[in-house]
Formats: structure tokens, C-alpha cells, sequence
């Protein structure tokens, strides 16, 4: 029996099918994303199904729709008529006559979000290879993609055997970041800036994502993934990407995933080295503006034996013609105060001070704040100071990047609806963050790198980056 495939040709209707409709993600990040994108007056013929375990009514679905879209202060006709006409299903993905249910229940083309638990999403997309999916179906994969380079592979598989993979969204939300992606605009629309960015110039890139925020209650998923699976495989990763990449011709899908593609396959761990060049650490209690964070090991849920970090870093390589000999050093924590959450790409010193110049001892920088908001750019210069003009201070010449219009995952849906997988993970990607990052994952496993601690509230453990790690200089 196949499924009764609704029409899809020639009309704009599509069904946004989200598959755990009553969890957290979709609460809290996605509906508030989607309202932001209706409010524009995007989305228009779009209908929402949501389906989860729980017996909900079709109202109080719309009631948890309503509310997020309030959230995210989104109005609008389309908003209005996505609202009302929400319809919710209960469901187990898991179950054949259920799945088919769902399906035969869309409006024009399918868009399944599966906003599951990873092992729930991977049974489902099982269960659906046995029924197939109407022609033109997008799906949506939420992080983590996969647990290991093997896993994603053999998710990838799975996935093709349902639809192309241009109608595969792997959704990271730091791509959706418009200032993420005004690191695209800042590199290629300035003749003075792109020449200076590699080998040549630059000392070292830091990529640092450091929350003030704690577990928040997320050790069922986090326990199981930590710093380095939750931030660095995925989202600072994909950060690394768009700062290191050779110049894409256009911004389409595919000229830009090739380019972070090619750049992700030339990333690995600097000089091969995981135990010298990665660093792990968690958070024991402190305090953070006041409030007061127990130690991560008495968090409720974290497993007593648990030896998961809060913080992870590593030093990467991009082994190109363009960035060969640069360190890029990749950090992200949690519970860290002041938080920093930034690009910063160092320059080597001038080959030559002349002589009688005095205070020429810091180095260049240009920066990029990164979903801090108002996020700037800033460019850190040697140049004369007040009084004695032969002194050099550092001044910085500052940037606001303007407000995206769209949230995160606004931005992400809009691909989506659209069709455009260009802000999406590319499978081949996905495959690669993970190579990148098993070298050191297995290293903290074989335990060879030990765990440091910091407290809650701190800048972190200190002493890093590895006093060994060589500036490129020259
Ligand atoms: N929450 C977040 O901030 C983020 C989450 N993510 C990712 O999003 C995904 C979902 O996370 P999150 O929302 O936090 O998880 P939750 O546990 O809050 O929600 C999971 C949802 O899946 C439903 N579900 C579970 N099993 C089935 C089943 N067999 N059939 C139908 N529905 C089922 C649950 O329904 P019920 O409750 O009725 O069992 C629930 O609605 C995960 O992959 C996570 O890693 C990514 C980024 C951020
Ligand atoms: O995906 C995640 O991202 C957040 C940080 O991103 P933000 O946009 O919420 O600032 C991080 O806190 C979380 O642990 C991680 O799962």
C-alpha cells in the first residue's frame, strides 16, 4: 500500500509537519521562528500540523502556536491564518498507520521537521523508507546529526533512500545568524580587507562561543554530548568554515556549501596532536550576575559518574595554500562570566617598526561578535596617540552590524519554504565535523587529556592557548 500522496504541483501549498509539536525546541525556537518569518508576509498557503505522543487538541495546539508567535511579537495576516488553522494530530512516529496518517493529512507538499529525540528521528526515517514520501517532501533535521562520523554516514544513506539531498535541511541555527553571515559580506565586499586574510598576515584566528549561561536543565540531552559535541562539532565548526573559505562565486547553495565543504576537508587537529591541543574542563559551583550555579556534577540529571566537559578547546588547522601555519583555536564553555562570543582574527607584527616608534607592542586585530547582539565589527590599529606623536597607542575602530531581519530560525525556515538549502548543513559536511573532531573525542575517552575544572562564574581554567602553540610570524 502506498500512501495517498496529496497534489503538490503548481500550487504554492505546502503543510509544515513538525514531529514532536508539544516539546521544547518547538516552543521555544521554532514556532517563535516561524512567526517571525510569517510576520514578513512569507509563508503565504502554508498550513501547520503538528503531531506529537501527547493527546492534544487541535486547540490547545494552536493555543502553544499562539503563544510562541506572541513571543515573538509576530504579526499579520499570514500569522493569523497559520495560527487558526493549526491542526494537531496525535502520533507515533515510529508507527507505520500513523506516519501514513500524517501524511495523507498535509496540504500540497510535505515539510517534515523532526523535532524529535535523534534515536526517534532515525526509527522514524526507517519506518517512512517502507511508505515512501510524496515527490517534492523537504526534511528537516534538527542537531545533534548523527554521533560519530559512521552514524551521520549512515544517516545520509538513509536519507537519500527517501529524497534527494537537496531536499535535506540539516539546520544549524548559527548559519541562520545574519551576523555570522555578515562575515561573508565583510571578507568579500572589501578589496582592503580579503588580501590580509591568510598566511601571509595573520597570526592566529580564535573562534569563541563562552555563555554565561549553565545546563539549564538539558542534562538528559547534554550529559551525553558536552562542549565539544554541542558547540564545536556543529555550529563553531560551520563558523570556521565561512571565515577560512576561498571566495564562492555567488552565494547560491552550492557554490557556497562547496566552498565550506572544501574548507572542512582540509580542517584537522593541529599537527595531528589531540592530547597536546585540545583542553577539556566543567564548571563547579559559583556564581554568575548574582545568581548562584551548583557544581555541574550536582546539577539534577548529570549522572554521578559522569565525565562530561562544559568547556572544550581545541587548535585546529585549515592545512590550505591560503591558511597553512595558522592556528585557529576553537573554544566554547558554559557557565563562563564575562561571556565572549567572538571571531577574533590576530595579525603577525609589521616586519619593521622604524626605529623611534615606541608602544608598538600589541598586535592587530579585526574581530566579529557573533550572536551577542548588537553584534559589531571591530578592527583593533596601532596608531599615534595623544601627545607625544612618536608614541603608539591601540585604538578600536568600531561597527554595528544591523539587526537581521529575521531570527535564527526564522532565517532557517525561510530556506525551507523556499527551497533554498544554501544556510542547510550539507551531508558531505556533516560527515566531515566529525571526523574533525574524533581525534580528541577519543582521546578524552581513552582519558589522556585530564578534566580540568573552573569555577562557575569564571573566565575558565586559564594558560591557554598551549604555550608550545607557534604565532605564525613571518
Ligand atoms: N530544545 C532545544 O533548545 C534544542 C533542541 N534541539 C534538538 O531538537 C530535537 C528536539 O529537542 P527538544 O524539543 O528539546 O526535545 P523534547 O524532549 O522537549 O521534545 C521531544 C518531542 O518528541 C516527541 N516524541 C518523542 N517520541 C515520539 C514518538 N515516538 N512519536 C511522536 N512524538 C514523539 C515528544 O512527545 P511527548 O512529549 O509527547 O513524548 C516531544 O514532543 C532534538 O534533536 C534536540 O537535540 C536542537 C537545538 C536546541
Ligand atoms: O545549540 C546550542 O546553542 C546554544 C547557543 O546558541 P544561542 O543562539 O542559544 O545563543 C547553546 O547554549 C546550546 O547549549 C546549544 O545546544
Amino acid at each position: 500500500m502506498t500512501v495517498p500522496h496529496p497534489p503538490t504541483g503548481g500550487s504554492a501549498e505546502q503543510t509544515l509537519l513538525i514531529f514532536g509539536a508539544s516539546g521544547d525546541l518547538t516552543a521555544r525556537l521554532l514556532l517563535p521562528g516561524l512567526g517571525g518569518l510569517l510576520a514578513t508576509g512569507r509563508g503565504k498557503g502554508l498550513s501547520l500540523l503538528g503531531s506529537g505522543m501527547d493527546d492534544w487538541s487541535d486547540d490547545r495546539w494552536r493555543k502553544r502556536v499562539a503563544d510562541s508567535f506572541a513571543a515573538a511579537r509576530a504579526t499579520g495576516p499570514e500569522v493569523e491564518a497559520v495560527a487558526t488553522g493549526a491542526r494537531y494530530l496525535r502520533a507515533d512516529v515510529t508507527a507505520e498507520t500513523d506516519l501514513r496518517r500524517l501524511l495523507g493529512a498535509c496540504r500540497g507538499r510535505p515539510i517534515i521537521y523532526f523535532a524529535l529525540p535523534p534515536p526517534v528521528t532515525e526509527r522514524a526515517c526507517h519506518v517512512l523508507t517502507g511508505i515512501g514520501l510524496p515527490e517534492g517532501t523537504r526534511l528537516v533535521m534538527e542537531k545533534p546529526f548523527g554521533t560519530d562520523a559512521a552514524s551521520a554516514r549512515a544517516l545520509n544513506d538513509l536519507l537519500t533512500r527517501l529524497v534527494p539531498e537537496d531536499q535535506v535541511y540539516r539546520v544549524d541555527h548559527f548559519l541562520g545568524m545574519s551576523t555570522v553571515l555578515n562575515v561573508v559580506g565583510a571578507r568579500f565586499a572589501n578589496r582592503i580587507l580579503e588580501p590580509v586574510l591568510g598566511n601571509q598576515h595573520v597570526a592566529s584566528v580564535d573562534i569563541v562561543f563562552d555563555e554565561s549561561l549553565g545546563l539549564e536543565g538539558r542534562a538528559g540531552y547534554y550529559d551525553g554530548a558536552g562542549a565539544l559535541v554541542d558547540m564545536v562539532q556543529s555550529h563553531l565548526l560551520q563558523v570556521l568554515s565561512l571565515v577560512a573559505m576561498e571566495p564562492p562565486p555567488t552565494l547560491q547553495a552550492r557554490d557556497l556549501r562547496d566552498r565550506k565543504a572544501q574548507t572542512l576537508r582540509a580542517t584537522r587537529v593541529w599537527r595531528d596532536d589531540p592530547v597536546a591541543y585540545s583542553r577539556r574542563a566543567r564548571y563547579t559551583a559559583g556564581e554568575i550576575d548574582g545568581h548562584r550555579l551548583p557544581s555541574y556534577a550536582d546539577e539534577a540529571g548529570v549522572p554521578s559518574d559522569s565525565r562530561t566537559e562544559t568547556l572544550a578547546e581545541v587548535v585546529l588547522t585549515v592545512d590550505t595554500w591560503r591558511w597553512a601555519g595558522v592556528p585557529f583555536r576553537v573554544r566554547s564553555g558554559k557557565a563562563l562570566s564575562p561571556p565572549r562570543k567572538e571571531i577574533g582574527i590576530t595579525f603577525q607584527p609589521p616586519p619593521r617598526v622604524p626605529t623611534g616608534l615606541a608602544g608598538c607592542d600589541r598586535p592587530d586585530r579585526l574581530r566579529f561578535g557573533i550572536g551577542f547582539g548588537p553584534d559589531r565589527l571591530r578592527l583593533d590599529l596601532n596608531i599615534n596617540g595623544p601627545g607625544d606623536p612618536r608614541r603608539i597607542d591601540l585604538v578600536t575602530l568600531e561597527a554595528e552590524f544591523g539587526p537581521g531581519e529575521l531570527p535564527e530560525y526564522g532565517e532557517v525556515l525561510k530556506g525551507v519554504l523556499e527551497g533554498d538549502p544554501t544556510l542547510s548543513v550539507r551531508g558531505d559536511t556533516a560527515v566531515d565535523c566529525w571526523r574533525i573532531i574524533e581525534p580528541v573525542l577519543a582521546a578524552w575517552h581513552a582519558d589522556e587529556v585530564p578534566l580540568l575544572t573552573y569555577p562557575a562564574g569564571s573566565s575558565g581554567p586559564g594558560g591557554w592557548p598551549p604555550s608550545g602553540l607557534p604565532q605564525r610570524t613571518a
